[in-house]
């Protein structure tokens, strides 16, 4: 097979993070119905796809970040991406993919699902399959259920096991400061932590609030703040009790909101405006690494 694009694809794709994070009893097969308010923010990878005679995968880090945590054989999600796409569209042509990475590992940001998503949009460009999107985001969702989202982007609600994704309507701009660890924390085990908590209780059926969804069609960051929430968090905190420093240091320093990003350990501040998320930043230094961003962003783009 001979590729248009023999210099390689790079695709660009966001950090997510949960504004709401609805969780409901655990299913049959492990996974938690979801009903979730994704936004992307203004923290990136770029996965590059070029032709190779064989399948490989390297990874650098951008400033801060360390990929030590990143596996380079076949269980990467970009590369398994990529293996997937070809696999069920009939591609003989391995490729190399260098991921870029600016988005924490093990964050609760969705990093890996980022890289993933970036590896399909890219590949199924060089590859030139003309896939419809709906296809591009039914192989993100058998990739992991963050994956879909990161092709989506901006803001949007999140239903099934977090896979089944759709934009919801937006008209802010809003400031976060988002605080990173040096160690990440496991996905599943803060999900089977939620399960002990609620042993014997009746866990009922996750729904996004409907201010929230007001919230965002207002571009109100205040009325967002109110909205904001996260399932996950007490089982977070369980595991990582030092969180709680930090969260109510940010509210002290006056963000509108504090909560755990997703599974964690990664904590998010809303702020007013790019000042006052710098301030809250300032204030939040000793606790981690301080970042300041906003949000939504698009999904996946071709650079
Ligand atoms: C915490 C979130 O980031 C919130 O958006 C996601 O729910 C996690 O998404 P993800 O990392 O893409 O998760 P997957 O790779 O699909 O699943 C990893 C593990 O997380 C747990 N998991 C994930 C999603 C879900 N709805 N219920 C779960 O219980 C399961 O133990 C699963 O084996
Ligand atoms: N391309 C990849 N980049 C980072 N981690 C990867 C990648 N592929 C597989 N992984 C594995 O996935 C684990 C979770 O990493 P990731 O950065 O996606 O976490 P996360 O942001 O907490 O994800 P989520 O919020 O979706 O649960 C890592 O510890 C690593 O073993």
């Amino acid at each position: 097979m001979t590729s248009l694009h023999e210099t390689g694809v790079t695709v660009r794709a966001p950090a997510k993070i949960n504004l709401h994070l609805g969780v409901g009893p655990v299913r049959p097969d492990g996974f938690h119905p979801l009903a979730t308010a994704y936004q992307a923010i203004s923290l990136f990878s770029t996965v590059t796809a070029t032709p190779a005679d064989d399948w490989a995968v390297t990874c650098t880090g951008q400033v801060g970040i360390d990929t030590a945590g990143v596996p380079l054989d076949d269980t990467n999600l970009a590369l398994r991406a990529a293996k997937l796409l070809a696999r069920e569209h009939g591609v003989d042509q391995p490729v190399a993919l260098h991921l870029d990475k600016g988005i924490p590992v093990a964050g609760g940001l969705a990093g890996g699902s980022a890289d993933g998503a970036a590896a399909l949009l890219a590949c199924s460009l060089l590859w030139d399959l003309s896939l419809p999107p709906a296809r591009l985001l039914e192989l993100a969702g058998e990739l992991g259920s963050d994956v879909p989202f990161g092709l989506v982007g901006g803001s949007a609600s999140g239903h099934g096991r977090g896979e089944l994704v759709e934009p919801l309507e937006d008209h802010g701009r809003y400031d976060w400061v988002v605080l990173t660890f040096d160690t990440g924390m496991s996905t599943p085990a803060v999900y089977a932590d939620f399960d002990v908590l609620h042993e014997g209780v009746e866990v009922p059926d996750p729904e996004i609030p409907p201010a929230l969804v007001a919230a965002l069609r207002a571009g109100d960051a205040r009325a967002l703040a109110d909205a904001v929430g996260n399932d996950l968090q007490p089982a977070s905190l369980r595991l990582r009790p030092q969180l709680a420093e930090p969260l109510r240091a940010g509210l002290d320093a006056s963000a509108y909101a504090a909560l755990v990003s997703g599974s964690g350990p990664t904590c998010l501040f809303l702020c007013g405006d790019p000042d006052h998320a710098a301030s809250v930043a300032a204030a939040l230094s000793p606790y981690g690494r301080a970042l300041v961003c906003h949000g939504p962003v698009p999904g996946a783009t071709v650079l």
